[in-house]
């Protein structure tokens, strides 16, 4: 059948075992959602993600989250094939443009010549320079900067440029202009870096600092169409969530809403839900990722998968016999594993409507793609021709 509404969500770095390729990565052994059941040891409580077949399509259930008998929504995972890990690459090649071409990435910091424009654009000298956490290294360099108000960049084991700023130093607007212009210089082909992350915090000392909701990712722009442009392009309606809009720079998105957390995301989208429309709603839920996976808090990214169970609960009572619900990630972060960067691992495939009378499984898909492409085929759309659509399967 063809769906009116399909309602994609994201949770951001809720891997579900380690991926074929994980050696390459050097994340052998990483398994984000079976570590926290382990940490939770039975207590990890998600009713609404069993019953659509969470732990169905792993070897082992999830420990807490039996594999439900009968799920009530087809289940799967999903294999990566981009060349990276990061947020980018996982949610362009879900919508049909895989990243196959490596981008540049700085394990030893940036090189001078790249700081030196910066720094000139700016005005300010540029402090830090190495992959390190974006917790730690504010607590390390914010009252140096809050006293010269120097720039904070750096890194992680993504391509990315990370730039944090005391919002009483340097103020918001200012730290996205330098952010703009730094995302001038690495557009390709000497340097090509996936996403300048202006990082503001605030607080009065090294104990007290938090970052804010006005992180902003200034994202390449896709290198081709993606499904999006495609649904666009044919009148149909496309509704980006949370960082969505931030990670296609804005292109095949009619309407963006802006997150402050993932309980204000789940608000966004039982705001959509309301609205009659046709066309695809793509939300991502970054806190899994940015407040916990990244942080190896592995309580907080229980409670927060738990959070938003229950939120589930709401959206699964509110769907429409002809919606649709695609519920995966973009990549891993093990919040046990060693570091604290994304971990290659499969991503969980849920697919639900109530019109369904005989789910099953979809097995393991071979690209993320695969999701683009039953967007892509449901509102019969011309595609890039990557991934193969599952709406067949969907009875
Ligand atoms: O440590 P923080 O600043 O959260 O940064 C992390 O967040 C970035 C984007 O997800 C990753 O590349 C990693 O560096
Ligand atoms: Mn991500
Ligand atoms: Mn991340």
């Amino acid at each position: 059948m063809a769906y009116k509404r399909i309602f994609g969500i994201v949770l951001d770095s809720i891997g579900t075992g380690e991926a074929q390729d994980a050696a390459k990565f050097d994340d052998v052994g990483s398994d984000t959602l079976g570590h926290i059941g382990e940490y939770f040891n039975g207590d990890l409580k998600l009713p609404n993600l069993q019953k659509l077949g969470l732990s169905n399509q792993r070897k082992t259930a999830i420990k807490g989250v039996p594999k439900a008998d009968q799920p009530i929504g087809y289940y799967g995972n999903m294999q990566e094939v981009s060349v990276g890990k990061d947020s980018m690459d996982g949610h362009w090649e879900m919508m049909q443009l895989p990243v196959k071409t490596e981008l540049s990435f700085f394990p030893h910091g940036f090189p001078a010549d790249l700081l030196d424009k910066i720094a000139k654009f700016s005005g300010r000298k540029i402090i830090g320079n190495r992959p390190e956490s974006g917790t730690k290294i504010i607590a390390e360099l914010g009252e140096q900067q809050m006293k010269t108000g120097d720039l904070i960049i750096y890194t992680s084991g993504d391509s990315v440029l990370q730039i944090a700023a005391h919002e009483d130093v340097i103020p918001v607007d200012e730290l996205y202009r330098i952010c703009e212009y730094a995302r001038s210089l690495v557009n390709g082909p000497e340097y090509t870096v996936g996403r300048i992350i202006a990082r503001p915090y605030v607080g009065p000392d090294k104990d007290h600092f938090t970052r804010t909701a006005n992180r902003h990712d200034f994202t390449l722009k896709p290198t081709g169409k993606t499904t999006l442009n495609y649904l666009q392009d044919n009148g149909v309606t496309t509704i980006g969530i949370g960082k969505i809009n931030d990670i296609f720079s804005g292109e095949g998105i009619d309407q963006g809403y802006h997150n402050e957390s993932n309980m204000d995301g789940m608000d966004h989208l039982d705001h959509v839900m309301q609205k009659d429309f046709t066309g695809f709603c793509f939300t991502n839920l970054v806190d899994f990722d940015a407040m916990y996976g990244h942080r190896r808090n592995i309580k907080g990214d229980g409670q927060a998968l738990m959070d938003f169970d229950h939120r589930l609960g709401h959206v699964l009572a509110q769907m429409h016999e002809d919606d649709l619900l695609i519920i995966t990630a973009d990549h891993g972060n093990d919040p046990s594993y060693r570091g604290t960067d994304h971990t290659r691992e499969l991503v969980p495939l849920l697919v639900y409507s109530p019109s369904m009378k005989n789910p099953g499984s979809l097995g393991t898909r071979s690209t993320f793609s695969d999701f683009g492409a039953t967007v892509a085929e449901n509102f019969k759309t011309n595609t890039n021709n990557w991934g193969t659509s599952f709406l067949n399967q969907l009875k």
